[in-house]
Order: structure tokens, then C-alpha cells, then sequence
């Protein structure tokens, strides 16, 4: 039945104003105002369809995507969009692509670490796409181990020029996006050598390709590294393979805001920290995070409204059967899905703002707060893309065998977000990182040192070592001093427990790898607190709309509450609570679900999706499923014909042999 809402009913049992969460899910209403314009520009524009994309083949998979970048591009000048929109409606456009790399890192990495005069020359090229680059790191060798990468930028002072070269086979670039076929330009990591004398690893501006006929320049081989998982999927993006044979490159072109190379080729550091030549992974893993609040309200958002639509036993006295969302077990795997997906709305909101501080206290050299902002964004990079993974594959099973179909958008959307985990940092590799920081900030709580920002709760060491919760009713896990106290206990007396195992060592590195599987645990329970404590700060906030903080309340306690349940064996071991308190928070959670309930619709409602966006029949806003699914499935090629190509020629013979068989 076209036109007809058959989750009408669903979204009339709302108790809150879903307008009013689509701003706290937006940001703000201007956000709100914009995302659904621009969502609605390209939903509305037939250039930017993306249904049949599973069926394409790689070349031509590729040249659509060519197709709609230049095409976005086009309407982003006709219609004279800001930055805001023009970022915006990339974003809609929701097909990995070069541009992601080129806007995302190329001239993030360029604003990071070049100097002025750098980029006043650099970056209106790039603003103005009269260039395209790319993010040149990785080697086939070397990814995670940064410090390890071969490629060497050799500076010659005959001609005041460093002289690129891939030494070895491993020391080819591999992976980096735009690089395979399209990018003119890239930022460069490879180690410095002045005068005999290695500096470690620093990034330069080369090209690689002529603006005039696209060919590779002298001494430059490039291509893309091939297939990728799933099909369509992230194969519309040409991650590639580089390698250089002596490419010679003019001075000016390292990024020298933290060091430089003379032209007597002398390297000169300035005052700020080697570690900011990383700046724009930091930059990358913090958009990261708000973007995996985004792939996992799109998987929940498919299966909460598939939930409703799917009918399954109890059909009792001539009622229909029962909705799948009503069984408990599907709101247990489901709910704390859409409570995770607004937890992570929430601390990517207050990792930007982390973010934006740092920046700016950079400029006025405060450095600070740099380790603060790399454990952090490792951190909650790791944590936040780990778990949407798991959560967009659990959506899938959740909506049953249809989950497994392309139209479901699910598969699609697991193969395209799943190597999050890895890019940006290897997410194991990552929490290695935040247990260094949990370790030296417990190493210096002796010192005097006062820890600050999220790692703080350490100067109550001794009072966390100590406390024990007094829940003593279910209700009792509703009070978020209660679940602060329950997960601050936790992260401390984990992280405590290994700084003790560490100091048996007398080798801390031998140690450190000894203990890295606690290590990862510390790192992952610490930051599981700043996703529960900043969902609780965001509450403080005035949040206007009838309903609206209540039930943003219920979700926070699910969030934390759910993840108290499942690391129980934490909670128990460290002594935090006593197994009847971690009985009570579960009763609570049942309570917690049967609140979310009637509501569930209408908080999926509140990410304001397209169906464009969506791109899953299981998820139509109208949830008109059944005929949408048998009607997409007569437009597989292969009901193209009635008689497949192929079984003439294989299978006819077959059978026939098969039936001779029989019959002699
Ligand atoms: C589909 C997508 C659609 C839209 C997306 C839209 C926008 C996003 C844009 C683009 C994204 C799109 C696609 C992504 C493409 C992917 C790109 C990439 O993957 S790029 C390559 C990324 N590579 C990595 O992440 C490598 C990971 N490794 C490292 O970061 C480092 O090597 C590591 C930190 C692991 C170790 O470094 P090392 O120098 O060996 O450090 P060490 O451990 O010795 O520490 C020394 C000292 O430095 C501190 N430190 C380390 N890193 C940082 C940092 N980044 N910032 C600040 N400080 C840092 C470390 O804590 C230590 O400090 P102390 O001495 O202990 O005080
Ligand atoms: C889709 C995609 C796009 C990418 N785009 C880019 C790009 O644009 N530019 C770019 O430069 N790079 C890019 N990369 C590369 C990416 O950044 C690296 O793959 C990533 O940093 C992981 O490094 P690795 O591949 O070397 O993994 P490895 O480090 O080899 O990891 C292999 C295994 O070893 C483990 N491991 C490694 N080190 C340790 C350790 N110290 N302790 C414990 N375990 C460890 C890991 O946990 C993992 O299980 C991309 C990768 C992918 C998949």
C-alpha cells in the first residue's frame, strides 16, 4: 500500500516531542536545519543514486563515483554552498571517496603542519580543487609503527632539493585513499636525512601526477592495490600502492611548522612537539567518533523500525502475531544499541570541543593538554568504532534473514565501516596508547603532579580503592552518582592493579608487553567512564521539549547500566559492587527497556534520515517492507530471464546425461 504510514500506530505511542530531539541529536537547530536541506537535495537529485551499486562491477562502480563527485562539486558552486553545507552534502552523498581523503586529511594535514607562507601557496589550490591530494603514510611494511616507515626524503644541498626514494619493496606507500588513481598531490611521511644524519619522520607536499595530462611524473610508479571486502562498498575508493625512484622535490615543499631544513641544510626544530607531525590522525580519529554515532544510528534506526513491522508467533483470538521489538530479548540486544548510539552523539560533541581547545591553546604555545587530547581521541576512536562494528553486525541479525539482504543496506553498511577499526590506528594499537597514559599518570600521582581532565578521578585513588557502592534497590542505579562511582572504581583499581604487575619488572617496556591483554582492559574500562560521565554532564544541560530529558536519562542509564551487566566480572573482581547490586542493576535494566518501548520509533525518528540516506528497505520511514522487498527482487539481472545464461550450456547437458543415466 503506496502513501500508507504503517508505523503510524508506532509513532502515535511517542511520549516526547521528537522534533525537539531531532535539534539534541543535530546539535543545534541551525545543524538541524542544514543537515536536513542538504539531506534532502541530494535525496531528491536522481544523479545521486545509490541502489544498484552492489551490482556494479569495479570499473564502473569507480566512474560513478567519479561522476558524482565532480557532479557534487558543480552543484556545491551553483548553489553557492558554505563550507558547512558544502561538507554537509559530501556526507549525504554517502559513497567512500577520494574527496573524503582529500578534504579530510590532505588539507587537514597542510593547515596542521605547514607554516604560512605554506599554506597562503598551498591550500587555495587545494580549496579550490585545482589539485587533489592525498594522505601518503602507510607502507606496505609499516603501518601502525609509524616510527618504522623506510621511505627516505634525502635533502641535497647542491641543489636545494630532497630527493624521495622507496628503498625497498616494503617501503612502497599502501592504502592511502584518492592515491590509487586520482589524487595529483600528497602529503608525504618519510624519514629526513640531512647530512648522513636521520630526523625521524616528517611529512612533505609532492607531486605525483602532471595537471596537464594525469600521467604519473619521472620516477613515480602508482596504481591501486586492488579488491577490497564486500561487494561495491568501500571499492569505490582507490586506495593505492606508490613508490618513488629518486623523485626530486624543491625544498619548500616539507611542512616545516614543527621543524625545518635550512637552506645550508641544517634542521631546525621549533618549540613545538615532534608529536604534532601526527596532528592530523588526532583530527581524523576525533571526526571518527562522531561518525560512528552516525553508521550506528543508521544500522538501529533499520532495525528498530524493522522490529516493528515483523510479525512473529503469539497470534492469539484472532489478533495478529506479536512484534518481534515486544520480545525482551530483542529489546536487550537492540536497546542498548540506541543507547550507545546517542552516548556516542554526546562524547563525540565533547571530544570536538576537547579538540577545538587544544588547537587553540596550541596557538598560543600551551601544549599541554596534547597527551590529554591523543589519549582521548586514540581512546574513544577504539572504543566507539569497536563497538559499532559489533553493532551494526548485531543489527543485521536482528532483523533475521532479510538483514542479509543487500536492500537491507546492512551488509553494505558493516563492509563499508568495519575497516574504521583499523584506519586511524590499529583500535588494540590505540588503547596501547591510553594504558601508556593511565600508567605515567599513575607513575606521577606520587610526584605531586595533579591530574587533570579525564584521567582526574586518579587524584581520588586511594578514596576509589576503597569505596564500596550503597545501591541497595533497583531504583538506586537510576542516581548517576551511583553509576559514576560504580564505573570510576572500576577504571582505577584496573589500571591500579596493573601499575602494581608493572613495577615487578625490572624491565617497564618487557613489562608493558607482558601485561598488554590487562593493559587493553584498563584502557577500555577508563574509557567506557568518559562515555558514561559525559552522557551525564550533557544532562546537566537545559534541554528543552516535552519528554525529551527523560528520556534521554533512560538511555544514559541503559548505556551505563548495560555495560555494567556485560563486564560484570569487572565490577565483581575489583570489588566495586557486590553481585546482589549487579543483580539490582539488572532488574533495573528490564524497567529501563519496557520504558524505551512505546518510544522507540520515534527516538529512530529523531536521527531525521532519508530513505535515500538509508538506503534499506527494512528501514523505510513508512515501513511499507513486504512488497518493497518482493518487488526489488525482480530487478535482480538474473530475473533478467526467465532461463539463466549458462545452464544451457552446463546444466541442460547435465541433466540430460544424468536422466540417460537413470535410464540405462
Ligand atoms: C567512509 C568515511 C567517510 C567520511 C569520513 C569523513 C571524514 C574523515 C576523513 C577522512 C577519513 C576517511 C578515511 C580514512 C582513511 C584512513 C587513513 C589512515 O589510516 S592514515 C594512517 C593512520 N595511521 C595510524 O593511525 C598509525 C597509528 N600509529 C601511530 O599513531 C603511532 O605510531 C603510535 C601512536 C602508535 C606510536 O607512535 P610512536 O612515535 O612510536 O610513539 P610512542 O608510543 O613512542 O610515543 C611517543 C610519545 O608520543 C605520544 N604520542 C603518540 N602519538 C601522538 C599523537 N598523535 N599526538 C600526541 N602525542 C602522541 C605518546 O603518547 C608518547 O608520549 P610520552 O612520551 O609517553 O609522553
Ligand atoms: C580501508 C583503509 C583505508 C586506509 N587509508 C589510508 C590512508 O588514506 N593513508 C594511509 O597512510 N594509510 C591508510 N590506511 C592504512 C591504515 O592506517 C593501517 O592499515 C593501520 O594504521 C593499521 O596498520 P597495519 O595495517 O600496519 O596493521 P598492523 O600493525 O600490521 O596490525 C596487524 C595486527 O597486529 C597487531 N599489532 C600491531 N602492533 C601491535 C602492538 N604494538 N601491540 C599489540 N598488537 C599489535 C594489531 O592489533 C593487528 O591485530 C588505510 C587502511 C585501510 C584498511
Amino acid at each position: 500500500m503506496e502513501g500508507v504510514d504503517h508505523l503510524a500506530f508506532e509513532r502515535n505511542k511517542a511520549q516526547f516531542d521528537v522534533d525537539a530531539m531531532k535539534i539534541v541529536w543535530a546539535g543545534s537547530s541551525h545543524a538541524l536545519e542544514v543537515s536536513d536541506r542538504m539531506s534532502r537535495l541530494v535525496a531528491s537529485d536522481p544523479a545521486f543514486r545509490k541502489d544498484n551499486r552492489a551490482m556494479l562491477g569495479r570499473k564502473e562502480l569507480f566512474k560513478n563515483t567519479l561522476r558524482k563527485a565532480a557532479y557534487a562539486l558543480k552543484r556545491i558552486i551553483e548553489l553557492r554552498l558554505s563550507e558547512e553545507e558544502a561538507s554537509m552534502l559530501r556526507s549525504f552523498v554517502d559513497e567512500p571517496a577520494f574527496t573524503d581523503l582529500h578534504w579530510g586529511m590532505f588539507v587537514p594535514a597542510i593547515k596542521g603542519q605547514g607554516t604560512e607562507e605554506q599554506l597562503k601557496k598551498w591550500l587555495p589550490l587545494a580549496q579550490k580543487m585545482q589539485i587533489i591530494g592525498c594522505y601518503a603514510q602507510t607502507e606496505l611494511g609499516h603501518g601502525s609503527n609509524v616510527q618504522g616507515l623506510e621511505t627516505t626524503v634525502t635533502f641535497d644541498p647542491k641543489t636545494d632539493e630532497f630527493v624521495i626514494h622507496s628503498p625497498t619493496l616494503t617501503s612502497s606507500k599502501w592504502w592511502p585513499g584518492g592515491l590509487g588513481k586520482i589524487s595529483t598531490h600528497a602529503v608525504v611521511y618519510g624519514r629526513l636525512i640531512t647530512d648522513g644524519q636521520d630526523h625521524g619522520v616528517h611529512g612533505f607536499i609532492v607531486q605525483l601526477r602532471s595537471l596537464d595530462d594525469h600521467l604519473p611524473l619521472p620516477g613515480i610508479t602508482v596504481g591501486d592495490i586492488g579488491m577490497k571486502f564486500g561487494n561495491g562498498a568501500y571499492n569505490t575508493m582507490d586506495n593505492g600502492v606508490l613508490r618513488f625512484d629518486h623523485v626530486r622535490i624543491p625544498r619548500d615543499q616539507m611542512l616545516m611548522r614543527v621543524s625545518r631544513v635550512t637552506r645550508e641544510g641544517k634542521y631546525v626544530q621549533s618549540n613545538v612537539p615532534r608529536q604534532l607531525v601526527y596532528g592530523t590522525m588526532v583530527y581524523v580519529r576525533q571526526t571518527i567518533v562522531s561518525d560512528a554515532s552516525t553508521a550506528l544510528s543508521r544500522a538501529v534506526c533499520i532495525a528498530t523500525r524493522y522490529s516493528a513491522v515483523r510479525r512473529q508467533f503469539g497470534a492469539t483470538g484472532g489478533n495478529p502475531e506479536s512484534q518481534v521489538i515486544d520480545y525482551k530479548t530483542q529489546q536487550a540486544r537492540l536497546f542498548p544499541l540506541l543507547a550507545s548510539a546517542y552516548a556516542f552523539r554526546f562524547v563525540g560533541e565533547w571530544l570536538k570541543w576537547l579538540y577545538t581547545d587544544v588547537m587553540t591553546r596550541l596557538q598560543a604555545n600551551d601544549f599541554s593538554t596534547l597527551p590529554e587530547a591523543h589519549a582521548c581521541t586514540a581512546g574513544l576512536k577504539s572504543l566507539t568504532t569497536s563497538a559499532t562494528s559489533d553493532g551494526i553486525e548485531e543489527c543485521r541479525k536482528l532483523c533475521g534473514g532479510h538483514g542479509y539482504l543487500c536492500s537491507s543496506g546492512l551488509p553494505e553498511l558493516f563492509a563499508v565501516y568495519v575497516p574504521t577499526c583499523t584506519y586511524e590506528g590499529d583500535n588494540i594499537v590505540l588503547l596501547l596508547q591510553v594504558a601508556r597514559h593511565l600508567m605515567k599518570t599513575i607513575s606521577q600521582l606520587g610526584s605531586g603532579k595533579k591530574p587533570v581532565g579525564t584521567v582526574a578521578y586518579m587524584g581520588r585513588v586511594e578514596q576509589l580503592m576503597e569505596s564500596r557502592s550503597d545501591v541497595q534497590k533497583a531504583e538506586d542505579w537510576l542516581n548517576p552518582s551511583a553509576v559514576l562511582g560504580a564505573f570510576e572504581a572500576r577504571a582505577a583499581r584496573k589500571s591500579v592493579a596493573c601499575a602494581k604487575n608493572l613495577s615487578k619488572f625490572s624491565n617497564p617496556e618487557e613489562g608493558f608487553l607482558e601485561l598488554s591483554n590487562d593493559l587493553v582492559e584498563a584502557a577500555r574500562a577508563h574509557c567506557q567512564l568518559i562515555v558514561v560521565s559525559k552522557f551525564i554532564d550533557k544532562l546537566q544541560q537545559d534541554i528543552p521539549g516535552k519528554g525529551v530529558k527523560q528520556l534521554l536519562e533512560v538511555l544514559c542509564s541503559i548505556y551505563a547500566l548495560f555495560h555494567l551487566h556485560k563486564h560484570l566480572g569487572d565490577f565483581l573482581s575489583t570489588g566495586c559492587i557486590t553481585s546482589k547490586q549487579g543483580s539490582l542493576a539488572n532488574d533495573q535494566l528490564r524497567s529501563l527497556y519496557s520504558q524505551v518501548r512505546p518510544n522507540a520509533i520515534g527516538l529512530v525518528d529523531a536521527f531525521n534520515y532519508t530513505d535515500h540516506y538509508l538506503s534499506s528497505i527494512l528501514g523505510r520511514y513508512d515501513g511499507n517492507v513486504y512488497p518493497k522487498l518482493y518487488e526489488e527482487a525482480w530487478k535482480d539481472p538474473l530475473n533478467d530471464s526467465v532461463i539463466p545464461d549458462g545452464f544451457q550450456e552446463y546444466i541442460r547437458p547435465m541433466l540430460k546425461q544424468q536422466l540417460r543415466n537413470a535410464r540405462l
